[in-house]
């Protein structure tokens, strides 16, 4: 198992005999030595760990969708998480949307169902509101963590800090009658504050559709944030997590996840975990201005005929100037941004994935094959692409560009993280489709099997037990 550390909060759970998950959360006594965690309280190996051995298994206190608006996913049934073309009002009366009968009845909603016709929601009879939808997670936090024996984590867990009035509470507040008690009001706040800090992105299959939801797993919440995580994580049908070595641990190291995408490059890695998470990253991968020789963030020269990269000089500070590796010119961290923000749009443009189009977009405006958002439209090419539709030369690409990004997390020394699990996949996939098109000599057909063999070892060692193995869009971890 692990510890919990450098905290009087281990004490504090200890103390109140909490038990979660079925075991119980113990005071760790670090010999007064708290420098390995270096971000608060984190959890620490207290044994060796290869990659593929389970750490622990989570259950998560609270499952929500996520809240609706310009940019989020649109709405699904709260109780099976079924985006239903017809989302009704729950006949209980809530003003929640339902898929049906046996969701409006189902006894996870329940609690929920009561507590809002208590409020009095703002609806009409049989209708539902994106307003209480999205204060749902604000209410489902309130039913778990009121009075129940895991008030104890309303305390215990890390917090976003801000005093900016909570969304998922506004939400509710202006779309019922009755004025919140402010005890739940409270309650409410620190609890979407809790899941802003610590929640994880589950995703799950409903009606062959991927769903993003937001899951609080108490124990994987106190896993502190590194670029080079040791741990990846699945989740089953049930939502249960399953965090697994993705590289050596040694007793007594940090175990570590990722808050954001490993293959984004440091400057957008920062400012997302600056945003969401509210920290700068000091790993060793953020300290590194051509990240691990992958040069994942270069951008080229912009001095004519000089074929050398421009890296950050120092890549915590989002204000550095960037310079030149070969002819030394020095480039403002604005015009960078606006250099990033360029191909940002090019890419996001790309609709149908053609290869000689990109390489010629990628020459005329001098951008770099593997690099920024360069790498995110060759893996959404890659998620989205169905191998019997593509055209040879397509095909051949996907097959480049799966090799190019095992390559790149294997440079980035990423282990057995799920990203190479499910890549593992793709490529195995697209090789069968290759050798079905042909027909091949025996020789060449042995080892395209073989490589199938291998690239299938590879992937189920990695994603056995992942209820998601369908490829994502956004799933890049
Ligand atoms: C999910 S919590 C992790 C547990 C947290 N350290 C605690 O004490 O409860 C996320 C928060 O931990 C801190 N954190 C996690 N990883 C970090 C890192 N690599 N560097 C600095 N702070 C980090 C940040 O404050 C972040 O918002």
């Amino acid at each position: 198992m692990m510890d919990f550390v450098n905290s009087s909060v281990d004490a504090y759970l200890a103390d109140n005999g909490v038990s979660y998950n079925g075991w119980t959360i113990a005071a760790v006594d670090d010999g007064g030595d708290a420098t390995v965690v270096a971000a608060g309280r984190g959890l620490v190996a207290t044994k060796d760990y290869e990659p593929g051995d389970v750490l622990f298994v989570d259950t998560p206190l609270i499952v929500s969708p996520r809240v609706t608006g310009p940019a989020s996913p649109p709405p699904v049934c709260p109780v099976c998480y079924t985006t239903a073309t017809a989302l009704a009002g729950c006949p209980g009366g809530c003003g929640l949307p339902v898929c049906g009968g046996p969701c409006a009845r189902h006894p996870g909603h329940s609690d929920e169902c009561r507590y809002v016709r208590s409020m009095g929601p703002k609806t009409g009879a049989g209708r539902w509101s994106a307003g209480l939808y999205n204060g749902i997670v604000a209410v489902r936090a309130l039913t778990v963590l009121k009075d129940g024996p895991y008030a104890c984590f309303l305390d215990v867990l890390q917090k976003k800090s801000t005093d900016m009035p909570v969304f998922e509470v506004e939400e509710l507040k202006k779309n019922i009658n009755m004025k919140l008690t402010e005890d739940d009001e409270r309650i409410m706040t620190v609890a979407c504050k809790i899941m802003d800090a610590n929640c994880f992105e589950t995703i799950t299959y409903r009606r062959d559709k991927l769903i993003s939801l937001k899951g609080l797993y108490p124990v994987a919440s106190f896993m502190n944030h590194s670029c080079v995580p040791n741990t990846m994580h699945n989740f089953d049908g049930t939502f249960k997590m399953t965090v697994k070595a993705s590289l050596p641990i040694h007793k007594g190291q940090e175990i570590t996840t990722t808050y954001t995408h490993l293959i984004w490059p440091t400057a957008i890695r920062q400012n997302h975990l600056l945003t969401s998470k509210q920290f700068v990253c000091t790993c060793i991968r953020c300290c590194d201005p051509k990240e691990f020789g992958t040069q994942l963030s270069a951008l080229n020269c912009i001095i004519q005929n000089c074929d050398g990269c421009i890296f950050p000089i120092n890549p915590l500070d989002k204000t550095s100037f960037w310079q030149c590796s070969l002819c030394a010119k020095l480039v403002t961290h604005v015009e960078i941004k606006s250099f990033y923000k360029n191909i940002e749009s090019l890419m996001n443009s790309i609709n149908v994935f053609c290869p000689k189009t990109l390489r010629t977009i990628l020459d005329a405006f001098n951008i770099r094959k593997d690099g920024p958002y360069v790498v995110d439209l060759r893996l959404k090419f890659i998620w989205k692409s169905k191998n019997t539709s593509l055209n040879l030369e397509q095909l051949l690409y996907k097959e480049k560009s799966c090799v190019e990004l095992l390559d790149l997390i294997h440079k980035l020394g990423l282990g057995q993280c799920r990203l190479l699990g499910l890549i593992s996949l793709e490529l195995s996939k697209v090789i069968e489709e290759k050798v079905s098109r042909f027909n091949w000599n025996t020789k060449t057909l042995n080892i395209f099997n073989n490589q199938i063999i291998l690239l299938r070892q590879k992937s189920t060692a990695i994603l056995d037990g992942d209820d998601n193995t369908k490829i994502s869009v956004d799933d890049n971890n």
